[in-house]
């Protein structure tokens, strides 16, 4: 089970490398990887759990971020609609790439976190509001899909991570909080 101690912080060298792309088919052990990050999510969006193993709540990992330089990312985004209990996205991704985006940016109102990051930085981090990505499942298939703010914003800071990119890397160092005015800005 991953826990908090898994999870490598600022100032890893890892944090900053460009991850290496998967080998197709993925072995057992990498897709014993992703189901293990996959789990990390739902557990630490578990009240219960995240108490008991005092888990920073999280929507995304990404695998450098368990200190495996490798382009395999997670998402586990909940409905917001309680009753459907139906998350929005619940994935693993292997090799994602973004083929193309909207020339409209977005970005979080309350700015970003990451579980990389024990620290608060605040400001607005600037995304592409729309974005088409294609990526591969644990099963080794390939799929093409087009998301939009919250998504979008999520998978971009995923992305991010296997660049070896974090989320203040985007924030206007001057004026933190200074977007254009046609970033639109999500609650
Ligand atoms: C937005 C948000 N970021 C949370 N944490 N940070 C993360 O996920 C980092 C990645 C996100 C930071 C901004 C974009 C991607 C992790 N990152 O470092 C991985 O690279 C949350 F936890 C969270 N939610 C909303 C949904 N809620 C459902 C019920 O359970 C609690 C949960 C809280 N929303
Ligand atoms: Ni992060």
């Amino acid at each position: 089970m991953i826990t908090m101690k898994d999870i490598i912080k600022e100032g890893h060298p890892t944090l900053r490398m460009v991850a290496k792309e998967l080998t197709l088919p993925i072995s057992d052990e990498e897709k014993q990887l992703g189901k293990d990050m996959l789990q990390f999510l739902k557990n630490s969006q578990d009240p219960e759990i995240a108490e008991e193993y005092n888990l920073r709540a999280g929507v995304g990992l990404a695998a450098p971020q368990l200190d495996i330089s490798k382009r395999m990312i997670a998402v586990h985004i909940p409905g917001i609609e309680e009753e459907t209990d139906e998350p929005i996205i619940s994935t693993v991704m292997v090799n994602p790439k973004i083929i193309s985006h909207s020339v409209q940016s977005a970005c979080l109102t309350e700015g970003e976190g990451c579980l990389s990051v024990d620290r608060e930085v605040p400001g607005y981090v600037p995304r592409h509001s729309r974005i088409t990505i294609t990526y591969f499942d644990l099963e080794g298939n390939a799929h093409k899909m087009r998301l939009k703010n919250y998504q979008a914003i999520v998978i971009q800071h995923e992305i991010d991570h296997i660049n070896g990119i974090m989320f203040y890397d985007h924030i206007n160092v001057d004026q933190p909080f200074k977007i254009d005015d046609d970033v639109k800005i999500l609650s």
